[in-house]
């Protein structure tokens, strides 16, 4: 099968390939530069479901792809202080995408403040750790957990509860 992944980031890319890979079919995976069509800095629940859902629904409109994946970042705030969150989505042609979101964890409040005021995690993160391209490589969620679970692992639990969610890969 054919599938897509809506996205050139490398950590979004490897979790991809990773759990397809798992899966031990004959898939073959293309990274296609998706649209999330929400904004840069998804700043709820539904904001980045839905970028994660528009991703793979544009990845479908290339007429090859079989399957669709969509993963998406983004933040949510809550009583408790803004919390950094993930989404993933799986379409396939007349059938309903199957959504899954993934681990989340409280943001320090440093972080917090400049991301209400407007600027986006990914250059937040690479001024904090003094590390380029965070969002490609251990993100947020390995700096903050000191690369006990970094980036593309945290995908890679978003692919297979999608995977998982679809069942029979040999269909
Ligand atoms: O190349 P794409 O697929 O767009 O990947 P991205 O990381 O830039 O884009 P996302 O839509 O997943 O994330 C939305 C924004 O939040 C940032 N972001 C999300 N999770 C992050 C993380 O774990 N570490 C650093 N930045 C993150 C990201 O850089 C974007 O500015």
């Amino acid at each position: 099968m054919k599938i897509a992944v809506g996205s050139k980031n490398a950590a979004k890319i490897k979790a991809a390939e990773t759990v397809l890979w798992d899966i031990g079919n004959q898939n073959e995976l293309f990274p296609i530069d998706a649209p999330s069509n929400v904004s840069g800095m998804p700043f709820s629940d539904e904001e980045t479901m839905t970028g994660a859902m528009n991703r793979a629904e544009f990845c479908l409109t290339h007429e090859d792809i079989d399957i669709a994946i969509g993963l998406e970042g983004g933040v949510t705030e809550t009583q408790h202080g803004l919390f950094l969150i993930n989404y993933g989505a799986l379409a396939e042609r007349d059938k309903e995408t199957i959504v899954a979101g993934g681990a989340r964890i409280k943001l320090p409040e440093e972080i917090a403040e400049r991301l209400r005021a407007g600027e986006e995690l990914g250059p937040v993160m690479e001024d904090y750790s003094k590390n380029k391209n965070v969002r490609s490589n251990e993100g947020a969620i390995g700096i903050f957990t000191h690369g006990m679970v970094n980036r593309d692992e945290m995908f890679m639990h978003i692919m297979k509860l999608l995977v998982g969610q679809r069942g029979d890969w040999h269909k």
